[in-house]
């Protein structure tokens, strides 16, 4: 079932003739429920554009991004407000939590804010905090713990909402090796367990996690790779040997293969 798609999505920035940046090209995409995304491509290239985009954080140029089929491109910003918190779990590089709260009252903020009860808060604290190995670390502040430990706070506080789609984008940017394989061995799991996933990354390793990886260059999807019954040692080696050939070849069409196996040609 489809759970995100986007249709003939574009962003430029700036005014014509002379400040027009186009940051997104004519991008058609969709994602299905349960399906783990990761989106790769050099700096510049229009990752974050498209996440902000499908966060309802930016608003296209033209097209549209749909969600459940509900068309989200255009909401005002009071309703694309509630639209994020009711649907969406964000994990951003640098943590963004709160050093005012203890750990547990940074996870429970977003339910706060919907005004839910105390006792689903609970109810849905325990098995998370289990999941993402932050038990022990509940009643210490943000700063009292450590960088892993954060991130992993923070991917609590981004479930706890149970949202149609978890974004991230460079979640393991900040993390020493063994962090990020447990934040991203934690991400499998909620992923087995049906949670729709979708990451901006310039790691291989970290994307090599993923079921599909998605490959953006001058703002079109240039390639794209599906793990299908691969090792992940496999996956990674031709996540890699993408990357190469993205940063060796020339802009060209943007023909994405439908099929869930095997690999792409570059076109
Ligand atoms: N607010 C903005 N105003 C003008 N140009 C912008 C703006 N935001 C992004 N751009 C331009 O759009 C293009 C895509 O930027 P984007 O941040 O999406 O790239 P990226 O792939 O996420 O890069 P990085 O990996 O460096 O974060 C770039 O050319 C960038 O300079």
């Amino acid at each position: 079932m489809t759970l995100l798609a986007l249709k003939h999505v574009s962003r430029i920035f700036g005014k014509a003739p002379n400040n027009q940046v186009t940051a997104l090209r004519d991008i058609s995409l969709e994602v299905n429920a349960g399906d783990y995304v990761a989106i790769m491509g050099e700096s510049g290239a229009g990752k974050t554009t498209l996440l902000n985009i499908i966060a309802t954080l930016d608003q296209v140029s033209s097209g549209q991004v749909l969600l459940n089929s509900q068309d989200v491109s255009q909401l005002p910003e009071k309703e694309a407000a509630k639209f994020r918190r009711r649907n969406l779990g964000f994990v951003f590089q640098n943590f963004n939590l709160l050093d005012t709260f203890n750990n547990q009252d940074n996870i429970f903020l977003p339910l706060v804010l919907d005004r839910q009860p105390l006792s689903l808060m609970k109810k849905r604290l325990l098995p998370l905090a289990q999941q993402l190995e932050i038990t022990d670390i509940l009643q210490r502040f943000p700063y009292e713990v450590s960088g892993g430990q954060r991130q992993r706070v923070a991917a609590a506080r981004a479930l706890i909402t149970q949202p149609q789609l978890l974004l991230a984008d460079e979640p393991t940017g900040a993390l020493d090796s063994q962090n990020s394989q447990r934040l991203l061995n934690a991400f499998e799991q909620i992923n087995q367990a049906g949670q729709t996933i979708l990451l901006v990354t310039h790691s291989a390793a970290t994307a090599a996690h993923s079921r599909r990886t998605l490959f953006i260059k001058d703002g079109i999807i240039y390639h794209e790779l599906f793990r299908g019954q691969q090792s992940f040692d496999s996956y990674l080696q031709k996540i890699n040997n993408s990357l190469l050939a993205l940063m060796t070849t020339e802009r060209g069409g943007a023909d994405v293969d439908s099929s869930q196996t095997g690999q792409k040609h570059f076109v």
